[in-house]
Formats: structure tokens, C-alpha cells, sequence
């Protein structure tokens, strides 16, 4: 379990530009699911950097809570970002692999984590493939299988599903949100879409977030 407390953020990528983040607040609760929408460059993957401390904290506070060891970032947080993070030469299998074997799985129980998180992202058959062959939105799709690997409960990810088709968003929404044997995830994205199937969605506007009013339902 994760719980994530945020208090008053400010960030400043300068000391005399304006701040980016201006008192941003969030609480996320164990097994919840957080969409963060927005304009580009109201901050969305600042506050995300924040949360997963890949920036360090200027003002504010950013407390985690888990219920083990994990005490540092590296240990509880699982990224799914948009550059690619990917050993192109190796499987796709081992790529997966490399979630579990972060959480100190051996080898062989790795790749078989490996080989059923492929499988709930509709990439099985592709385990032996070179990462290096896979489409865009295919490797998408192994970034979010390796997170999901990994078992660590806090998930960040960063607009997964800009590269998907409309039926792979579906199933890949499906795994990363329902499917998230609770682990709370936090998910920046542009895609009314993903927000509509988070348990909240909250806009970054100057600085600030706000509760985002719910999208209609999609039309089927
Ligand atoms: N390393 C940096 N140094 C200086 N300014 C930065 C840096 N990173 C981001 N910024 C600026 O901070 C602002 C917020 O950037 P950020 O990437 O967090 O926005 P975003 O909401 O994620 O945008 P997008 O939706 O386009 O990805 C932008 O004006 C950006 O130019």
C-alpha cells in the first residue's frame, strides 16, 4: 500500500521566472487512481517529477507513506514515461522482466511475471521479439507491463496512451487502472478518455489544481 500526501508544492525552474507550480495540493490513497489534465506547460510533468522525486522538492511538502521498506522513490515508485526507456536489443520478455527483477525476483520467476503481464497487454506473442522491431504504441505497452512487473504500489505515468489506437488505449486502460491490484496511479494525460476512467481527475491551471468537471460518457 501507498499513501501520498502533498502539501503547498511550489517549483521555479529559474529563481526570477515564475513559478510553475504555485501551492499545488493532492492526496492519493491506496488502490486510487488520479488523472492530472492540463494545458501544455501548466506543469503536469513537473508535478509528476515532483512526485516521483526525480526533482528535488524547493517548497512545500511531498510525503509517502508505504507499509515495507520502501522508503525511497526508487523503491515504490513505477514510471511510465513518454521517452522511450527501452534495451531495444533485448526480448520484449526481458525488458518485462527487468520489473520483477527490480523487486528482487530471481531470474526465472521474472520472466514468467513477465510472460502473464504481457499477456494482460496483449503482447504474449511477442516475448521473444526484439524490443527494437515493436511499434510505438507496442512498446508503450511494455513500458506499462514492466511497470506493472515491478509490483512497486505507486505508479507514475506520463500521457501512456498518446501513441495508442482507440481499441489498444482500451486495453491498455483496462490493465493499468482496473487491473491495478491496488496500486494507486497517478496518470498525466491529455486524453479525456483516461480521466473518465480514473476515480478523479483534476486540472493544473496557473499553477494550481482543480477539480476537472466529468466528461460525458463516450459515445459507443
Ligand atoms: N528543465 C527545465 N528548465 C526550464 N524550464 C522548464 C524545464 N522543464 C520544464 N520547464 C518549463 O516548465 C513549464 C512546465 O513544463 P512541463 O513539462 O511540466 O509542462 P506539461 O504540462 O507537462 O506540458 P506538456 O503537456 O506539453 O507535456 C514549461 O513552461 C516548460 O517550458
Amino acid at each position: 500500500m501507498v499513501r501520498l500526501s502533498v502539501e503547498e508544492l511550489r517549483h521555479r525552474y529559474r529563481p526570477q521566472s515564475p513559478p510553475v507550480l504555485d501551492g499545488v495540493s493532492l492526496e492519493v490513497t491506496t488502490g486510487e487512481t488520479v488523472a492530472i489534465m492540463g494545458p501544455s506547460g501548466s506543469g503536469k510533468t513537473t508535478l509528476l517529477a515532483l512526485l516521483g522525486g526525480l526533482l528535488p522538492v524547493q517548497e512545500g511538502l511531498v510525503a509517502v507513506v508505504t507499509n515495507d521498506q520502501a522508503t525511497r522513490p526508487t523503491d515504490y515508485v513505477a514510471w511510465v514515461l513518454q521517452t522511450v526507456n527501452v534495451l531495444a536489443d533485448r526480448t520484449v520478455a526481458d525488458n518485462v522482466a527487468l520489473g520483477g527483477l527490480s523487486a528482487g525476483q530471481r531470474y526465472a520467476d521474472a520472466v514468467e511475471t513477465a510472460r502473464w503481464w504481457l499477456a494482460e497487454v496483449g503482447l504474449l506473442e511477442r516475448g521473444d521479439d526484439p524490443v527494437g522491431v515493436l511499434s510505438g504504441g507496442e512498446i508503450q505497452r511494455v513500458v506499462i507491463a514492466r511497470a506493472l512487473a515491478s509490483a512497486r504500489p505507486l505508479v507514475l505515468a506520463d500521457e501512456p496512451t498518446g501513441q495508442l489506437d482507440a481499441a489498444t488505449t482500451a486495453t491498455v486502460l483496462s490493465v493499468l487502472l482496473d487491473g491495478s491490484h491496488g496500486r494507486s496511479v497517478v496518470v498525466v494525460t491529455h486524453d479525456p478518455e483516461v480521466a473518465r476512467r480514473c476515480d478523479r481527475a483534476l486540472r493544473l491551471r496557473d499553477g494550481v489544481l482543480h477539480p476537472e468537471s466529468p466528461a460525458p460518457p463516450a459515445v459507443a
